[in-house]
C-alpha cells in the first residue's frame, strides 16, 4: 500500500472507531430513556385517570410495555455481547427499529388518548409529550436523526392535530411547540457534532501516540526493536522466566570487519547489509522470541524456553545464514555469535547479557565466524 492509500485506509478506520464509539455512547445513554418513556406515559395516565379513556389508556401502556421490553431485551444482548460484535453493522438497524417502535407507539398514543374537548388534558398530554422530546436530546445525543426522529414521533400527532383545530389556544399551543422543537433540533445538531468531534480527536491522539510510541522503540534503519525497547521487553520476558523456572538464553552477534565493509564500499553499502541483516534475524525467530539492535553492527535475541543447546543449534544457522547473504558489491560477510543460559549465570538480566558479551568476544578472538558458550 502506497502513502496515500496507507493514509485513507488510517482515516476509513478512524471513521469506523468514531461510529462504534458513538454506539456505545448512544447505549449507555439511552438506557434510562426506555423507563423514562413509559414512566411518562404512566405518570400521564394516572394524572388523567377520570379524564380520559380507560381503555385506551390500558392498550396505550400494553403496547408500550411491549416494545420497552424489546428495548431492553435488546440492550442486554449488547451488552452482553463481545466488544468485537458491537459493531454499528450489527446494531444500529435493529436500534432504529426499536427507536421507530417505541417512540410512534409514544406519539400514536398520546394522539389517541387526547380528549377532543378538554383543553386542560390536551394541554398536559403536550407537557408530557414535550417533556419527552427534550429527553431525546439528551438519551440519542449521539446520533442526531435519532433524536429528530424520535422528537417528530412522539409531538407530531398531537401537534397537528391541534394546529388544525378552530381555538386560537389549541393552535397557539401547536406553533409553540413547532417553535420550541426547531430550537431544540438546531441544538441536537450542535451537540452531536461536538460528541463527534471528541471522538475523532480522542481516536487521532490515540493513533498519534501509538505512532510515536512505536517509532521511540524501533531502530530506524533495520525495523528491529531499538536497544531501550529490547531492555525494557527483555526484563519482563527474564522475570517471567525466572517466575516459571524456564531456561531463557541469550545470543549476542557482532558483524565481523564491519568497519572494513564501510571503508570500502561506503556507509549506504553498509546500512544495506544491516537492514539485510535485520530481515534475517526478524524472519528466524519465533513470536516469543525478543530480538533488537543493540547499536552499530551488534544484535541481541532472547529465547524464551530454550535449553543451551538448542539455543547454540540456533546461533550457527544465524551465522550460516548470515554468510549465505549476497550484497553486491560485498565479498563476504561472516558474524561471531555468544550464547549464554539464565541457568548457568548469576541472577539477574545483566549478568545474563555480559556473560553472551563475554562468549561474543571468545568468538571474535578465536576467529570469528563463529559460536561461544559462556562457560
Ligand atoms: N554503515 C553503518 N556503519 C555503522 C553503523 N553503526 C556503526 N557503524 C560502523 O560499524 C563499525 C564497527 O567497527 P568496529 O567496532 O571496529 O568493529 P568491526 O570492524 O566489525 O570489527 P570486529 O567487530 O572486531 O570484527 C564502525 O566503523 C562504525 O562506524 C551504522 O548504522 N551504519
Amino acid at each position: 500500500m502506497n502513502g496515500l492509500g496507507r493514509e485513507q485506509h488510517q482515516d476509513f478506520f478512524i471513521e469506523e472507531q468514531v461510529r462504534t464509539d458513538r454506539l456505545r455512547q448512544l447505549f449507555r445513554q439511552s438506557v434510562s430513556a426506555v423507563f423514562g418513556s413509559y414512566l411518562a406515559a404512566g405518570m400521564l395516565c394516572w394524572l388523567c385517570w377520570d379524564r380520559l379513556e380507560p381503555r385506551l389508556m390500558i392498550g396505550w401502556l400494553v403496547l408500550l410495555a411491549g416494545s420497552s421490553v424489546l428495548r431492553l431485551s435488546m440492550f442486554l444482548q449488547y451488552f452482553r455481547s463481545p466488544r468485537s460484535e458491537r459493531t454499528p453493522q450489527r446494531w444500529e438497524r435493529h436500534y432504529w427499529i426499536t427507536l421507530v417502535l417505541s417512540a410512534g407507539i409514544w406519539g400514536m398514543g398520546a394522539f389517541a388518548v387526547m380528549p377532543a374537548d378538554d383543553r386542560l388534558t390536551q394541554a398536559l398530554v403536550m407537557l408530557f409529550a414535550v417533556g419527552m422530546s427534550v429527553s431525546a436530546v439528551s438519551c440519542y445525543s449521539a446520533y442526531r436523526y435519532m433524536t429528530i426522529v424520535s422528537m417528530a414521533l412522539v409531538l407530531l400527532p398531537c401537534t397537528l392535530w391541534l394546529l388544525f383545530q378552530p381555538s386560537k389556544m389549541q393552535m397557539g399551543m401547536a406553533v409553540a411547540v413547532l417553535v420550541f422543537s426547531s430550537f431544540v433540533v438546531g441544538a441536537s445538531r450542535k451537540l452531536s457534532e461536538a460528541l463527534e468531534t471528541a471522538f475523532r480527536l480522542t481516536r487521532e491522539i490515540e493513533r498519534a501516540h501509538s505512532i510515536s510510541t512505536r517509532a521511540a522503540q524501533t531502530d530506524e534503519l533495520t525495523g528491529l526493536m531499538n536497544r531501550r525497547a529490547f531492555f525494557e521487553k527483555a526484563q519482563v520476558l527474564y522475570d517471567q522466566c525466572k517466575r516459571t523456572h524456564q531456561p531463557l538464553c541469550a545470543l549476542m552477534l557482532d558483524m565481523d570487519h564491519f568497519k572494513a565493509i564501510n571503508d570500502n564500499y561506503g556507509h549506504q553499502v553498509g546500512d544495506q547489509v544491516l537492514r539485510e541483516i535485520g530481515q534475517v534475524i526478524n524472519a528466524s525467530f519465533r513470536q516469543s522470541d525478543i530480538y533488537g539492535r543493540l547499536g552499530g553492527e551488534e544484535f541481541a535475541v532472547l529465547l524464551p524456553d530454550t535449553t543451551l543447546e538448542v539455543a547454540r543449534e540456533i546461533g550457527e544457522q544465524l551465522i550460516r545464514a548470515i554468510a549465505r547473504l549476497s550484497i553486491d558489491p560485498v565479498q563476504v560477510l561472516s558474524a561471531s555469535l555468544g550464547v549464554a543460559s539464565n541457568y548457568a549465570v548469576g541472577d539477574d538480566l545483566q549478568h545474563l547479557m555480559n556473560a553472551a558479551d563475554q562468549a561474543l568476544y571468545r568468538a571474535k578472538a578465536m576467529g570469528r565466524n563463529q559460536v561461544a558458550v559462556a562457560s
